[in-house]
């Protein structure tokens, strides 16, 4: 009773009515309204769906800046004719919030988060142009591949345990020394203490963006931000710096095989804002890290994880897993039709990226609703990929629906920026139009080889008692909430075969 009557002294009581009127009141109302906007939103057409924040902003209210009127796109008729007959209108990313922020530690230093303009043409012509070219650039990566290959399955066969084998870091792995290589060559020595720091680095980098989900406060992501580009500064400074001292000694690998950071050194970009595109400038050693973390993180991290979910299919699923074995092996080792269905249902059905955010750079109709500048639009990728009017039994792991006469034959991944690809939208695991994923060929080209390698040199089972637990977790990335551990039985020896 002392306590409480001593709480209630005049001073601090009128404090705590001040709490209640500044505190209570405004969640009170806050969830009042909530309540409303949520039953507006269950009223809502089918196909898009509106968030809280878009209705609330839409009733003139606003709760701080986590509050962005957004809209998500769950059909795909209604994206293909958001990305693509109203291209121009989606071609930026929200600044400031999202993963895209996160990469670059809130500066647009990147290429995902580049305003749509000269820089941004800039920066992805020139991966796609070297890094990524379909012949020169992918070419030039058959050696990292190899050794990648070699890497993983002498990992694999390694980390066995009693025929046991926790795939994801034998994954990682491979992955993270390949994209090593690609990005600063091959004699800018990637000691395996090195290789530690970045593993760290990226850990962290994956961490903050799985912490991070579609409606996060600004400040949540600014913050992981922070530390990522602190972390990445400190382990991918000195490895540029390398490469720049190695382009002024005039090392012959330049000339016969630049690496991505070579050609980002050699690179002019515009000088943003001055509307002269042809005054140029060097990118700063701080934008090149930045270039350096988007394309370690999104080259590692999506394809490690579309390869665990692939063989845990294969686990799940042992005839598929045989059928697969038994075509890449007709085939001599090589791609087949089949290896691609297997990877496209892979891509239908665990696409990395749950959704993708554009932001509206001015007012347009979505599906029949007029949507405000500055909205943001959220693409349901995998909403799109599972849409049980266009797939039959969206939920199971199928690849026969990509064979010839299923329901997938000869869908294209690679919606370019011709409306007439719209009407062929039946998934979009890589985004669509102008800003759709640089790095689609050279992923698709990578899954394709480390699966076929990985059936045709062990076989991969259930662990006795465990089974396969294939739950999502939806962070940044869609993981596996529970990483594969496998029983693997090796086949072969193997001898890398590459395209
Ligand atoms: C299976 C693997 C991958 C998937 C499923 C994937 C998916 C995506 C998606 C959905 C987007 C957004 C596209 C849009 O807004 O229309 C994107 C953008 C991007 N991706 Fe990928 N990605 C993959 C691999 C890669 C790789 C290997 C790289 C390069 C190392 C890469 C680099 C990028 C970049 C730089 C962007 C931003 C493009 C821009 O804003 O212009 N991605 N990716």
């Amino acid at each position: 009773m002392e306590a409480i009557s001593s709480f209630l002294q005049p001073a601090t009581a009128s404090s705590f009515f001040l709490f209640l009127a500044t505190m209570i009141i405004p969640v009170v109302i806050r969830s009042i309204v909530c309540q409303i906007s949520a039953s507006i939103i269950s009223m809502w057409p089918k196909g898009i769906a509106v968030t809280r924040e878009l209705i609330l902003h839409l009733l003139g209210i606003r709760f701080g800046l986590d509050n962005e009127p957004t809209v998500v796109v769950q059909d795909n008729a209604v994206a293909a004719d958001t990305l693509l007959r109203r291209a121009d209108d989606f071609c930026d990313r929200p600044a400031g919030m999202g993963g895209t922020s996160v990469v670059s530690g809130g500066r647009l230093h990147t290429i995902t988060t580049q305003p749509y303009g000269p820089v941004w043409v800039a920066l992805r012509r020139n991966l796609t142009s070297e890094a990524f070219h379909p012949v020169r650039g992918l070419e030039r990566a058959a050696a990292h591949r190899e050794r990648a290959l070699a890497k993983l399955i002498g990992d694999i066969s390694g980390a066995a345990d009693g025929g046991v084998v926790n795939v994801q870091p034998c994954l990682y792995a491979a992955l993270l020394s390949l994209n090593m290589a690609t990005c600063f060559g091959d004699d800018v020595g990637v000691e395996s203490e090195k290789m530690e720091d970045i593993r760290e680095a990226l850990e962290e980098f994956r961490r903050s963006l799985n912490g991070y989900h579609v409606f996060s406060t600004f400040q949540t992501v600014e913050e992981a931000g922070e530390l990522t580009q602190e972390g990445s500064r400190a382990v991918f400074l000195p490895l540029i710096r390398a490469c720049k001292e190695r382009r002024r000694l005039g090392h012959p690998q330049n000339m016969k095989s630049p690496s991505y950071v070579d050609t980002l050194l050699e690179l002019n970009v515009p000088v943003a804002g001055t509307g002269h595109p042809k005054q140029r400038q060097k990118l700063s050693e701080d934008e090149v890290a930045g270039l350096v973390l988007e394309y370690m993180g999104a080259g590692t991290e999506t394809i490690v994880a579309l390869l665990e979910w692939t063989l845990a299919n294969l686990v799940v699923q042992p005839d598929v897993q045989s059928r697969l074995r038994r075509e890449t092996v007709a085939a001599g080792g090589e791609a087949c039709e089949y290896l691609r269905a297997v990877v496209m249902e892979s891509l239908r059905r665990h696409p990395p990226f749950r959704l993708m955010r554009r932001q509206m750079n001015r007012d347009t109709v979505i599906g029949n609703m007029l949507v405000a500048r500055g909205t943001v639009v959220n693409i349901a990728l995998e909403e799109i990929g599972r849409d049980s009017k266009i797939w039959t039994y969206p939920e199971k792991f199928i690849p026969e629906r990509f064979m010839p006469g299923g329901e997938g034959a000869g869908v294209r991944l690679s919606m370019g920026s011709s409306t007439a690809d719209a009407g062929k939208v039946m998934m979009m695991p890589f985004g669509a139009g102008p800003r759709k994923c640089p790095g689609m060929g050279n992923a698709i080209l990578l899954l394709e080889y480390f699966l076929r390698n990985l059936v045709t040199a062990f076989e991969w089972h259930q662990v006795d008692g465990q089974e396969v637990d294939l739950q999502p977790h939806y962070g940044f990335f869609t993981i596996m909430d529970n990483p594969l551990r496998a029983r693997v039985m090796q086949l072969t020896t193997v001898n890398a075969t590459d395209v």
